[in-house]
């Protein structure tokens, strides 16, 4: 079968913005234009397509991206269609893994800003995100029909508060309850949206009173095209008019550069604009052609490049791993070279193990189409693949290439959950298991001293929604506890330690002895090398010996926590020809570490967060202060009209109750976003209250 859309009209793009901005309801809108959806759902009635999970219909807040197909025509009359590839991004800053995988995979980008407010703080974070990733984006200024909307103060604050070179090419006609159609400042032409859902476009005359403005505009941003293309500076320069397609032709070249930002309006809820965003995004936002080849590495670390095409070697990214009601685990990956077939043997080459694509699908909204092929540039869904986690490279067994991939942020968070009853015990696991294999971000384990089990995320929401989909979808029961800082062990001194373990009590026993070297591996993770010279710890002992020890990093030296950042060196042992045995060096490799937290310093770990408090000025002071007395460093502050930004790093554990402590101070007007930044000792007497704590739960 050949593919159905070229690759240069096909667009892989992400809806990101500011948490209530209007994600959801102007994706719900492009839909229902595009002709996948009949119905439009709308999200504060909980009943929309894209929201399909339960509890986030409940929230209303997206949670999950599904990544959802449709399909819009051209605006050259060719009468040709692009397939546009959505994937809806969360605007909470505990899912910015969401958002940052989702940018990993993306070509370009509509930032949704609520014309009320402009950018605001979480636009920041996202927006930077999307830099860091080089998304090229338009900027959907929606919300225009709302009390206080006002078109050009948003756009001002994508120049002055992002920094970012921009202008708009539309204009509202109107706002808040005036708020009546759209000027294409490009064209010079006026629309208004009327019939079902807006969906008949009609031009009208622009209005005389706006007609300045639009030159005005008009010109800015024939100045700022100016700068992409030398022919158009000429024509620009010696006063010549240039055609709409050669206008649209630099506009297009200046988004795909990836620094040059045009800005639409509208408001998806009063069925405003809605397809002007979608002509621009096929218009301006890149296809997979347009964007830089992925970059990767061959098996030996060498670097490799994958070019986009489908004559090439396949090659794809897993992005998300889904659990579907209906058909099982579903993971979500992205070709970026070559095709594949339904059926055919790929390697997962992160992993080293050949995976079968079993059956391929298309995701629309919460419907699903059958695929038998997979073209370069596609975005799509695989059921049955079995090792595959998010993060991994998929690709042609004989051309193998490791993909760049992401990173995942810390848990940071956990909390211990008591299942109710011995049923619940038994499903827990299960559920447990398969969330955490959906959720690179979500971590859980047993607390060997306690026995209870622990999850770990990166924030409060992450843990609730975790709790909530355990009880949910998985009829689980548990008892819930507080949530607590997930605090980390590490070494501080290099020390030789040893692990004996002999029983030998009448018939066969055990025997397992072993010499380790533990050194700080600082920011370097766990690392194990194995030094027997001579056979002291045989060969088939040595495997078990790491395997025992990196279980025994996981329930730490000192309080239980994980041990990070240490090097092991397995550099001597001894064995006994009847009774070693692989439990036994694993039990040797644990007591070694033991000894380690006698004999290297041990010390403990807390998260410190990025933290980035927004208020009106007069409380600058408060702000300062309060950060301080929980044992924050300020590392930056700005002022921005009425508003300061201060950004400081502040260790987790006093980061409980912020929200409802910053909005008594600020008399509601306080605001702020976190995320993990590093983990760093926490004070002497802290420590050991930590210790003391956990010893006291034996
Ligand atoms: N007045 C007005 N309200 C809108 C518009 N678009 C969305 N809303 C409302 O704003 C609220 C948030 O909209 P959503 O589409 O759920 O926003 P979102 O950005 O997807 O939010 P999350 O999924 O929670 O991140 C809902 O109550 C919408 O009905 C608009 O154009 N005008």
């Amino acid at each position: 079968m050949a593919r159905e859309y070229a690759l240069h009209e096909t667009r892989n793009i992400g809806i990101m913005a500011h948490i209530d901005a209007g994600k959801t309801t102007t994706t719900e809108r492009i839909l229902y234009y595009s002709g996948v959806n009949h119905k439009i759902g709308e999200t504060h009635d909980g009943a929309s397509t894209m929201d399909w999970m339960e509890q986030e219909q409940e929230r209303g807040i997206t949670i999950t991206s599904a990544a959802t197909t449709a399909h819009w025509k051209k605006t050259d009359g060719t009468g040709k269609e692009c397939r546009i590839n959505i994937i809806d991004t969360p605007g909470h800053v505990d899912f910015t893994v969401e958002v940052e995988r989702s940018l990993r995979v993306l070509d370009g980008a509509v930032t949704v800003l609520d014309a009320k407010a402009g950018v605001e703080p979480q636009t920041e974070t996202v927006w930077r995100q999307a830099t860091e990733y080089n998304v090229p984006r338009i900027v959907f200024c929606n919300k225009m029909d709302a009390t206080g909307a006002d078109f050009l103060m948003s756009c001002n604050t994508i120049i002055d508060r992002l920094g970012a070179k921009s202008c708009p090419i539309q204009l509202p006609i109107g706002a808040e309850s005036d708020f009546e159609a759209i000027i294409d400042i490009i064209k010079r032409k006026a629309y208004e949206f009327s019939g079902d859902y807006g969906r008949v476009i009609t031009e009208i005359p622009v209005p005389e009173d706006m007609v300045d403005l639009m030159e005005e505009y008009r010109a800015k941003l024939l100045d700022y095209l100016a700068d992409y293309d030398e022919d158009f500076m000429m024509q620009v320069l010696e006063g010549e008019e240039p055609s709409i397609e050669e206008i649209k032709r630099v506009l297009r070249i200046a988004v795909c550069n990836g620094d040059f930002f045009p800005v639409l309006c509208g408001s998806a809820y009063k069925n405003k604009g809605v397809q002007l965003v979608l002509d621009a995004v096929v218009d301006y936002l890149p296809s997979p052609l347009d964007v830089p080849s992925i970059k990767g590495t061959t098996l030996d670390g060498e670097p490799d490049v994958r070019h986009p095409g489908d004559d090439q070697p396949f090659s794809a990214l897993a992005f998300k791993i889904a659990t579907d009601p209906f058909v099982g685990k579903l993971s979500f990956f992205r070709v970026y070279s070559g095709t594949a077939t339904a059926g055919s043997y790929v390697l997962n080459s992160t992993k080293d193990k050949k995976e079968r694509f079993g059956r391929i699908v298309q995701m629309h909204a919460n419907a699903r189409k059958e695929i038998t092929e997979v073209y370069s540039g596609d975005i799509a869904a695989a059921v049955g693949l079995k090792v595959t986690t998010t993060g991994d490279t998929l690709c042609d067994e004989d051309h193998p290439i490791i993909l760049e991939s992401m990173e995942f942020p810390e848990p940071v968070i956990e909390l211990s959950l008591e299942p109710k009853t011995k049923a619940d015990q038994d499903k827990m696991g299960l559920a447990l298991a398969k969330l955490a294999e959906e959720d690179p971000t979500f971590k859980t384990y047993t607390n060997e001293e306690t026995g209870q089990t622990i999850i770990a995320g990166v924030g409060e929401l992450h843990l609730d929604i975790i709790v909530d989909r355990l009880r949910r979808e998985f009829k689980v029961e548990a008892n819930v506890g507080q949530p607590q800082v997930a605090y980390r062990e590490t070494i501080r001194q290099t020390a030789d330690c040893e692990g004996k373990y002999i029983r030998q009590s009448g018939g066969r026993g055990q025997y397992g002895h072993v010499w380790i070297k533990f050194e700080p591996n600082e920011g370097k993770g766990f690392e194990f090398v194995d030094a027997i010279v001579g056979g002291s710890v045989p060969r088939e002992y040595i495997k078990p010996t790491q395997e025992g020890l990196e279980a025994a990093l996981e329930n730490g030296m000192i309080a239980g926590y994980p041990v990070i950042d240490i090097k092991a060196t397995l550099f001597d042992g001894s064995y006994h020809d009847v009774d070693s045995s692989e439990m036994a060096y694993k039990i040797a490799a644990s007591m070694a570490l033991k000894e380690a937290g006698k004999k290297c310093k041990p010390a403990i770990l807390e998260p410190i967060m990025f933290v980035e408090v927004t208020a009106p000025s007069e409380y600058l002071g408060s702000v300062m202060g309060d950060i301080s007395s929980r044992r924050g460093q300020i590392t930056e502050q700005e002022e921005r009209g009425n508003a300061i930004i201060v950004r400081a790093h502040v260790p987790l554990s006093e980061m409980f109750g912020y929200v409802t402590d910053l909005r008594s101070f600020t008399q509601g007007r306080g605001n702020y976003s976190m995320k993990f930044d590093h983990y760093s000792e926490v004070p002497k007497s802290i420590a050991e209250k930590i210790i003391k704590e956990n010893s006291n739960e034996n």
